[in-house]
């Protein structure tokens, strides 16, 4: 039978989604603490960078609301989600700013500044089912990074946020998959 990556797209995010749930959250508190500073020493060896599009966490992934805090003097702007697989960036000051949307998940307001132009964002933290260490991607389902992604600036950096559990050997592609250049990944045992 002929190899679906659709079909295998969505068996391993079903793994996934039971090996996260069973990640215990004390675990998942350290490993996003780590993440963080991970980036934070990212952004330490690039200093040209200074709008960094970071996201709001789904009760399995990495929490980066510390970023706030950890990195005062850069521009941290947020997804909004749109039906059909579209999504628009806009800044945020404090993470209590955010609100419940599309899937439940804490998006910037319609109060919020208009968007930000994907092309004036300088770093992509991209959340993932899983990612292998050269930097492929398996996502929600949505295509949401990959739509966008198409919009980036030439010289963007994409890192991939993750736990170390997340990390596989390889994973299906497709031709529309965007990788991402490296991957942050902590210690989830
Ligand atoms: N924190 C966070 N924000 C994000 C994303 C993300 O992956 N993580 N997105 C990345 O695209 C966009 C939203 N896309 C999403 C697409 C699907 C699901 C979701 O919950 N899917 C369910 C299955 C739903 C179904 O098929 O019934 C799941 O994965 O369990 C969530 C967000 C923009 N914002
Ligand atoms: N650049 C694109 N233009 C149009 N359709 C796309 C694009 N990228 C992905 N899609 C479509 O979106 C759907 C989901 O793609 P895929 O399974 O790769 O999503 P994903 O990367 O896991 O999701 P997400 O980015 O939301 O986390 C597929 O049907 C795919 O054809």
């Amino acid at each position: 039978m002929d190899f679906d990556p659709k079909l295998e797209k969505n068996r391993i995010r079903r793994a996934m989604r039971e090996a996260l749930k069973a990640f215990p959250s004390d675990l998942k508190a350290q490993a996003s603490q780590q993440l963080c500073q991970q980036i934070v020493q990212f952004t330490q060896k690039h200093p040209n960078i200074r709008t960094i599009a970071s996201f709001a966490a789904l009760p399995m992934e990495p929490d980066l609301s510390a970023l706030h805090q950890l990195l005062p003097h850069h521009h941290l702007v947020y997804p909004k989600s749109l039906p059909g697989g579209s999504m628009t960036f806009h800044r945020v000051a404090a993470f209590s700013d955010l609100s419940p949307g599309l899937f439940g998940i804490l998006e910037p307001t319609d109060s919020s500044p208009h968007a930000t132009p994907p092309q004036e964002i300088d770093l992509f933290l991209c959340p993932a089912y899983a990612y292998t260490h050269s930097g492929q991607r398996l996502g929600k389902g949505g295509g949401y990074y990959d739509r966008l992604l198409e919009n980036r600036r030439d010289d963007a950096f994409l890192l991939g946020i993750c736990y170390e559990l997340q990390l596989h050997n390889s994973l299906p592609v497709e031709p529309h998959d965007i990788e991402v250049h490296s991957v942050l990944s902590a210690p989830s045992s």
